[in-house]
């Protein structure tokens, strides 16, 4: 079943941003939302997340309404946001631990997993250390190691190359792909449309709170008259 939303309306403070806005992501698919800056691509996620007021339409994830079953909703998803976030007083290990019991999931089982990812993103010998030990792209790790070692039914993740090296970045395509392989849905923004055609199953484009596309990158590219290798052109 995956991600299904319908007729959503979205905004701030009585502006609406989000209008009348309806997709859905199947289980074992990677889309991206992709758009211009200011098309509403964070306020749809921070929606799908269960953030923010909810003015129109409704949200499920397999069958959980996000509305009526926010728990149940929320136990299956994991989040990646733009910004890392992370608690000043937490170790790297505690912030682990945390995100595992959040998620209702075994500390013991889980831990292998953790270890490999943590292993994979070079943070291994680091789990006693706290945020402010942590680079910028360490940080953003950090959050990508809680996101991929818990199973969850939707992954949502907010312009996830932000400040990642060259290597992280193929890792985390790699982790996105698996995870899609194993039956998540995966839901992403990204302006790197050229990148995305390596592991994006479709695009979304949004314009003005609109889906105004959905399809893979050659029907994209053929939507815009731009041709396929060139999809960075996009709103040139
Ligand atoms: N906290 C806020 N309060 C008021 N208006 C907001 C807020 N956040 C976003 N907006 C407005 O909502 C609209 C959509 O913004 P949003 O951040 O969803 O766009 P985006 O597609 O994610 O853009 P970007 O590519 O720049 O990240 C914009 O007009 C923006 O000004």
């Amino acid at each position: 079943m995956g991600l299904q939303v319908n007729n959503l309306k979205a905004g701030y403070a009585g502006h609406v941003v989000i209008d009348d806005l309806s997709f859905s992501v199947p289980n074992g698919q990677i889309v991206a939302l992709v758009g211009l800056n200011g098309a509403g691509k964070s306020t749809t996620l921070k929606q799908v997340i269960g953030q923010g007021r909810l003015l129109g339409g409704s949200i499920s994830l397999d069958g959980r309404d996000l509305t009526s079953q926010p728990f149940e909703y929320k136990q299956l998803l994991a989040y990646i946001p733009e910004q890392p976030i992370l608690y000043d007083e937490l170790t790297l290990a505690e912030h682990l631990h945390l995100m595992l019991e959040a998620h209702g999931q075994d500390d013991k089982t889980h831990w292998s997993r953790v270890e490999e990812l943590l292993s994979m993103f070079r943070l291994n010998g680091k789990e006693h250390w706290l945020p402010i030990h942590f680079s910028k792209g360490m940080k953003q790790k950090v959050m990508l190691v809680a996101a991929f070692a818990v199973d969850s039914q939707l992954l949502v993740i907010d312009e996830p190359f932000l400040g990642l090296d060259v290597l992280a970045q193929k890792q985390l395509i790699a982790l996105m792909k698996e995870k899609a392989q194993n039956g998540t849905a995966v839901l992403l923004t990204t302006h790197l449309l050229d990148q995305a055609k390596q592991y994006v199953d479709s695009f979304l484009l949004l314009e003005e709170g609109r889906v105004s596309f959905a399809g893979s990158a050659e029907e994209l590219a053929q939507s815009k008259n731009k041709t396929n290798d060139s999809l960075d052109d996009l709103f040139s």
